[in-house]
């Protein structure tokens, strides 16, 4: 459903993301995991189009650079990590935004774009906050608006940059919990930074472990998250068992590295 191959992207002088491949099947969740400045961000944004690089990105089987925004908008949903929302508009209509797509040039959103938008706003526990300005949230409900607007883009692919990092225990597992329903239930295909290596390895199929922009180690979540690799590459100590699920369970070692 989503492919990259062979992606790079330079930026301030240097190849922040370097030679960095992926593919996403159809319902699947990949999530992109690894220390800070690693890439992800970037390779997200170069997935997007938000960002110049070399290499091909392929969505739906179709070359991205070839897709229209309209089109590539109707396929791919975006949440950035930490957008510049306009501080006035109201929750709704910020969620609203997510139907763009569909609404005719020059024209209104309907009755359908509203419910959706309703709805969705409804899932993530935001509706009592709908008529709220978006300058006047907290930084968990801002971070649950962003993500209200791109599942209103009801695209068949979600790309979530760093969703859950502001959100309480109850909201992180709301959030995650709903992305895991919409991509059992419609086929949505998911592709997330995560920082929390749990979370990634308890959601996500496979698992795209990045470090000084390279890819440095891929596949399911019990062959990416071992000692060794999170030791390596995170600089920290840490102590993985496995859950009752048999996923890995992350744990820092108090006193190292
Ligand atoms: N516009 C820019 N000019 C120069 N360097 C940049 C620019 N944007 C990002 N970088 C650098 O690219 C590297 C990768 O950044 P990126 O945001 O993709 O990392 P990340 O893995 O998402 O990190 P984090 O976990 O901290 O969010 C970082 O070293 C960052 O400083």
């Amino acid at each position: 459903m989503i492919g990259a191959s062979a992606v790079s992207v330079r930026l301030g002088g240097r190849d922040v993301v370097a030679d960095v491949g992926l593919d996403v099947h159809r319902g699947e969740w990949l999530a992109i995991i690894g220390p800070n400045g690693a890439g992800k961000s970037t390779l997200l944004k170069a997935v997007m189009g938000l960002v110049a690089h070399r290499g091909e990105v392929t969505i739906d089987s179709r070359p991205a650079a070839a897709l229209k925004p309209r089109a590539r908008a109707r396929l791919v949903a975006y949440a950035p990590q930490s957008p510049a929302l306009p501080p006035d508009m109201s929750v709704f209509d910020y969620a609203l935004l997510g139907r763009t797509p569909y609404i005719p040039y020059l024209g209104r959103e309907s009755g359908h774009d509203r419910r959706v938008a309703a709805s969705v706003l409804d899932r993530l526990d935001l509706t009592e906050l709908g008529t709220r300005r978006v300058g006047e949230l907290s930084g968990g409900e801002r971070q649950r608006v962003v993500l209200a607007r791109a599942l209103a883009q009801e695209a068949p692919v979600l790309l979530l940059d760093e969703p859950t990092t502001a959100l309480d225990l109850g909201h992180q597992q709301q959030v995650l919990e709903l992305v895991d329903r919409l991509r059992r239930a419609d086929g949505l295909t998911v592709v997330t930074t995560l920082h929390d290596l749990t979370v990634a390895g308890l959601y996500a199929d496979s698992l795209l472990l990045m470090a000084e922009g390279r890819a440095v180690a891929a596949g399911r979540p019990a062959q990416v998250l071992t000692e060794a690799l999170v030791g390596r590459h995170f600089d920290a100590q840490v102590k993985i068992e496995r859950g009752p699920d048999g996923r890995p369970v992350v744990h820092l070692v108090r006193g190292g590295p």
